[in-house]
């Protein structure tokens, strides 16, 4: 593996208000990395010191042994940041035509309405007529002018619908194919099952989690059994070990278990009327919150 992003005990205060804290991560080439955690944890400000933007207060960011605003490392590198700001008075065309030319090897003009599902219409459209729908593909198209390997994606779902969504990670599925790194944020956490291969996981300023989606989930997220029942007070639901949490509403009774198997095989012995049974997986979006959770209680 060959290390792209080294970032060395990395902080960043405001004004003497500390927003990163004693980061430490490598990401390797060919990482979809997702920057996950709640409003303010210092995502942007994180990524934005990855793309030279911000200096940090402390510690050291390089990426391939280089500086991040050094021109080679910007040559190699696309970004969307949060805010859409695009040249007025010009058509899309040629602010995609402007913005390839400062690259060595631009992707072409049908490669990019490919890969961001820009039309012929929007093309030849003056940007400032843009939806924002279409003002975010072309943030896209911009980000991948240059034909980046290092991608920086700032929530670039916000506020895009979900046919733009989904087209928008297949894209990115395909650019990680060929061996692009891409790290972004996001807070629609199905975007990271879909997406990412690792999760690095924020709050508060600091380095909480450093793991796949998958073992993300396994680690921390409960499976529930449903049902419902004549007898949803039974002492049985509650008792049993590896229960971690029980629901009851009415007739239905939810049990957090992270080992269903095992706990239904027990339900099934205490001889009840038990009827629509469901086992519903965590979701990482699950694991997220109880992660969340846990750091704000303790
Ligand atoms: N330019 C700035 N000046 C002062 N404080 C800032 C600045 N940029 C960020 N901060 C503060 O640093 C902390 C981290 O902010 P940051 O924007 O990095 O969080 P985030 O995780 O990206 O949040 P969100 O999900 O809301 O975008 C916050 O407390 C924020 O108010």
């Amino acid at each position: 593996m060959t290390t792209i992003i080294d970032c060395v005990g990395v902080e960043k205060s405001f004004k003497g208000k500390v927003a990163v804290k004693g980061l430490t991560f490598q990401i390797d080439k060919g990482e979809v990395v997702a920057l996950l955690g709640p409003n303010g944890a210092g995502k942007s400000t994180t990524i934005q010191m990855l793309l030279g933007l911000l200096e940090p207060s402390a510690g050291r960011i390089t990426i391939s042994g280089k500086h991040p605003n050094m021109k080679a490392v910007r040559e190699r590198t696309g970004v969307m940041l949060q805010e859409v700001r695009l040249l007025d008075t010009v058509t899309v065309k040629e602010i995609l035509q402007l913005v390839r030319g400062y690259y060595p090897r631009p992707l072409s003009i049908e490669q990019l309405t490919k890969l961001t599902g820009l039309d012929e219409n929007s093309l030849n459209m003056r940007t400032e007529k843009l939806t924002g729908g279409q003002k975010q593909r072309v943030s896209f198209a911009l980000a991948l002018a240059g034909n980046p390997d290092m991608l920086f994606l700032d929530e670039p779902t916000a506020g895009m619908d979900a046919i733009a969504r989904k087209k928008f990670w297949k894209s990115i599925g395909e650019l990680a194919e060929r061996g692009t790194t891409i790290i972004f944020t996001t807070h629609y956490l199905e975007e990271v099952e879909v997406a990412a291969t690792r999760v690095l996981m924020i709050n508060h300023g600091e380095l909480m989690e450093d793991e796949t989606p998958a073992m993300m989930k396994k680690k921390l997220a409960r499976q529930r059994i449903t049902f419902t029942t004549n007898e949803p007070q039974h002492p049985g639901f509650f008792q049993e070990a590896g229960v971690l949490d029980v629901h009851v509403d009415g007739k239905k009774v939810i049990v957090f278990t992270e080992n269903p198997d095992s706990i239904l095989k027990i339900l099934y012995t205490l001889n009840l009327e038990m009827s629509d049974v469901t086992i519903t997986k965590g979701t990482v979006e699950d694991a997220y919150n109880q992660l969340t959770n846990r750091r704000e209680v303790s």
